[in-house]
């Protein structure tokens, strides 16, 4: 059965839809890439997915449920959300941060306790952050945060994760240790929708794929299937190419890559 199922869902702000008609399923164990041009509404759908925008229209179904109305502690144990960015708040540590993700897991008392310690303690570990542990969340560099909200997901134990261009402010090691822990996350056995502006990182790590374009699916199955060069030109409105480099498929803008031949031809 479909962990995340999306039926006939309209989603949009304030009764304005922004995409319409999106049906969609994800089974626990598969990577789903969600791509799209700028504004074409993938944060607003994941927002829609993980409760935090009412749908406008049609159902969000998670583990064959209507998700309308549950709490949000239930929620939390089913979706765990990597959003672009944290708004500036208090000072929390970092550990503090990650804890945090442990609010729906808390007995009656509300504290943390030894295991949800070690749960954070090795989310940070797994994003190479261990050192941070102590640091104000506050005083971090935007990659930094990034990090620590990944990790402060993962923390959270969920069935599915929900990440919201986890890679856009991380330097190239980070882009791959963070592709490493979706491609771990789904041999634990979670369901894992991502969102980028890398079609890269689909080819990488993604079963799936899912192309959003003004708010409408113009493309979603198998990633062999979806990314073709035809698909990709068609939803980004440019050019595409598709190169295979020592056993990955890469995207290239067509036009650039002409741009970097005619210099490489030329420069002597
Ligand atoms: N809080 C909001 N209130 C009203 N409209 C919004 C709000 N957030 C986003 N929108 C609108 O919804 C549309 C889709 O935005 P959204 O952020 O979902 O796109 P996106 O595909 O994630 O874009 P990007 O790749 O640039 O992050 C845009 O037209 C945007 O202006």
């Amino acid at each position: 059965m479909a962990l995340i199922a999306l039926d006939g869902l309209a989603f949009g702000h304030g009764g304005r839809a922004v995409g319409t008609g999106i049906a969609l399923s994800l089974a626990a164990g598969e990577v789903l890439c969600l791509l799209g041009p700028n504004g074409s509404g993938k944060t607003s759908l994941l927002k829609t997915v993980l409760g935090l925008l009412p749908p406008l229209a049609g159902r969000v179904l998670i583990g064959g449920e209507d998700a309308r109305g549950w709490p949000p502690a239930r929620r939390a144990r089913a979706l765990a959300h990597v959003p672009q960015s944290a708004p500036d708040g208090f000072a929390f540590s970092v550990l503090d941060m990650v804890l945090m993700g442990r609010t729906a897991r808390l007995g009656p008392f509300g504290h943390p306790g030894t295991h949800d310690r070690a749960l954070a303690a090795r989310a940070l570990e797994r994003l190479g952050i261990a050192a941070l542990a102590g640091r104000a969340f506050t005083g971090l560099s935007g990659g930094e945060r990034q990090l620590v909200l990944i990790a402060r997901a993962l923390a959270q134990e969920a069935d599915a994760i929900l990440l919201d261009e986890p890679t856009a402010s991380l330097d190239f090691a980070n882009q791959e240790r963070v592709l490493a822990v979706i491609a771990g996350l789904k041999h634990d056995g979670l369901a894992v929708v991502f969102t980028t502006h890398h079609p890269d990182h689909a080819f990488a790590v993604a079963d799936r794929a899912a192309l959003l374009r003004d708010g409408r699916l113009i493309g979603q199955g198998p990633v062999g299937d979806v990314l073709s060069e035809a698909a990709l030109g068609e939803l980004y409105g440019t050019p595409v190419r598709v190169v295979e480099v020592a056993g990955r498929r890469l995207c290239l803008a067509a036009q650039s890559t002409a741009i970097i031949t005619s210099e490489a031809l030329t420069t002597p």
